[in-house]
């Protein structure tokens, strides 16, 4: 018996908004054969005009041949940053981005008044600089005028849900500002550290800490206008959801329930089904099909080392977010500021393109001859150290080669995620093996150094976009009811080759390193 493709299979789309691109891929919902894909670029820089999120993702839909004959779409995006809307619907001011570290010292401020280990039990996290409430906090300290306009405050993929949705500023949307329509999903609320993983809500006590104002989620009973909040295709009569002064928060939706449907607008067809969304990280995990004992070690403008859980997890030290992920479980993730960039500073230093950037490294022994780089290039996340710049040392006449410096710039980014995978580890997290993806997993020599630094078997799954993938299936999750399970290929494995030089001589220069900050 032969099996026939369905001549007109149904569609889905993913979209992962990340912090340097925009990705979209269209799969058949029932086999996840990749049909197309497109990208566009993001600007530069920690602080973004939204509108350029929505401009690159137009651009990278139609770069992916459209959403005519597309039946269900879900965004995920890069997490944590802020985007506070007025009641109008209008962004108050660029959006802050995990990246921006300002927040640092409203992080303090927040850990002094809460107590780290109650922020832990309450939101699974302890707030670091890249946190949504350390950023309503800064905007309540240092832009007053700012803080009193924000009528809802959503997340990155939150935001662009919204707009697919066709809800946005009067200019240039279909439906008007109804921030009620606003809507999230519980891997992305609990990067907010004002939502709660084990108890599934907001705490909005935490939210009206940060940002001094009242909060409530959208859509919800005690709503402070009497609308409806549905997307039903028919433009409704704009609502500022303001009236009673409480900011509105998105309604945090299930893994496979629907934000609703589209009305037509751009590129965007009337009809098409739009997912809850994810942060990236969960949208990965779900694109990965990741189960326990997968450990994810994803190296893009982020490095992240994460697992799915059954259960919460909570590190009252706070060098592991336990974050809730996409499909009902959780995510316990240690997030580093300095990943991908790090190789593309360096080679670029070089003067080198990422294939010789690899052919260098690989040439040069484990250990780099003595050479290592900390690459805190913009302060670090984990460990908690937002001002730290990064630390090259063991220069000699005889280490100071090419090679060893690209050597180095890799095995200093890959200790940092070993160490945040040993922090995983240390919540009680089976794991098995690594999955690396990410942009820099591309690069042979990173594949390599992986081996020697993760003491489990490295595998590298098929070159894709596994974050817009995870979204595709969660698409195809809203429009079924079912949750696909496409499979995973992969390109490589690799047994574990430790070499306990590498992380020997990055503790000594992390160590030095501290020395030399106030
Ligand atoms: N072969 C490679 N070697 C090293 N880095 C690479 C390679 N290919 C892409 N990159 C880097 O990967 C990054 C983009 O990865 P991606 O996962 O898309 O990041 P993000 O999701 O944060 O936007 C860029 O910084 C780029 O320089
Ligand atoms: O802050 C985190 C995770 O907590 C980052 O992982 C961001 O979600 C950005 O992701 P990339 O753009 O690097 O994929």
């Amino acid at each position: 018996m032969t099996t026939e493709t369905p001549t007109n299979p149904t569609l889905v789309a993913g979209v992962d908004s990340s912090t340097q691109s925009c990705k979209v891929v269209v799969r058949e919902a029932d086999t996840g054969r990749l049909v197309r894909q497109g990208t566009a670029k993001h600007p530069e820089g920690t602080e973004v005009p939204p509108e350029a999120w929505w401009e690159a993702l137009v651009a990278a839909i139609e770069a992916a041949g459209g959403l005519d004959d597309v039946a269900a779409i879900s965004v995920a995006g890069q997490q944590h940053g802020l985007v506070a809307l007025d009641s109008d619907g209008a962004v108050v001011r660029d959006a802050l981005l995990w990246n921006d570290t300002r927040s640092a010292r409203a992080a303090h401020d927040l850990i002094d008044e809460v107590g780290a280990a109650e922020y832990a039990r309450r939101t699974g996290s302890v707030p670091v600089a890249s946190f949504t409430a350390t950023k309503l906090r800064w905007l309540r300290d240092a832009e007053p005028e700012n803080a009193a306009r924000v009528a809802a405050v959503a997340l990155p993929h939150d935001w662009l849900t919204w707009r697919l949705l066709g809800y946005g500023t009067r200019a240039s949307s279909a439906l008007g500002p109804d921030l009620e329509a606003l809507v999230t999903d519980r891997s992305d609320a609990s990067g907010t550290s004002y939502w709660s993983p084990a108890d599934e809500a907001y705490d909005l006590d935490l939210f009206e800490r940060a940002l001094g104002r009242a909060g409530r989620e959208a859509g919800g009973a005690d709503r402070g206008d009497a609308s409806g909040a549905a997307p039903t295709g028919e433009s409704p009569e704009s609502v500022t959801s303001t009236a009673d002064g409480r900011v509105v928060l998105p309604r945090v939706l299930q893994a496979e329930e629907a934000a609703g449907t589209t009305v037509a607008h751009g590129p965007v067809p009337a009809g098409l089904v739009v997912g809850a969304g994810a942060g990236d990280n969960a949208g990965a995990a779900l694109g990965l099909d990741a189960t326990v004992g997968d450990l994810v070690i994803s190296i893009g403008t982020s490095g992240t080392a994460f697992a799915v859980t059954d259960a919460p997890v909570t590190d009252g030290d706070g060098t592991v977010a336990g974050f809730a992920d996409a499909a009902g479980g959780f995510l316990p993730l240690v997030a580093t500021l300095n990943a991908a960039r790090v190789l593309a500073s360096i080679g670029t230093l070089l003067g080198v393109d990422h294939d010789e950037f690899a052919r260098l490294a690989l040439a040069a022994q484990p250990g780099s001859g003595g050479l290592s780089l900390v690459p805190y290039f913009e302060g670090e996340r984990t460990p908690d150290l937002p001002d730290a710049t990064a630390t090259l040392s063991g220069l000699t006449l005889a280490s100071t080669t090419r090679e060893n410096l690209a050597r180095a710039a890799i095995e200093g980014m890959l200790s940092a995620l070993a160490d945040g995978a040993a922090a995983v580890r240390d919540q009680g997290v089976e794991v098995r093996r690594a999955l690396l993806i990410g942009g820099a997993a591309l690069n042979p020599a990173v594949q390599a150094v992986a081996a020697q630094v993760f003491d489990v078997p490295v595998v590298v799954p098929s070159p894709g976009e596994y974050v817009a993938d995870g979204a595709a299936r969660q698409a195809a999750w809203a429009l079924s009811g079912t949750r696909p399970r496409w499979g995973l290929s992969t390109s490589a494995s690799f047994d574990p080759e430790p070499q306990p030089a590498i992380s020997a001589r990055y503790r000594e220069a992390q160590a030095l390193g501290s020395l030399s900050r106030p």
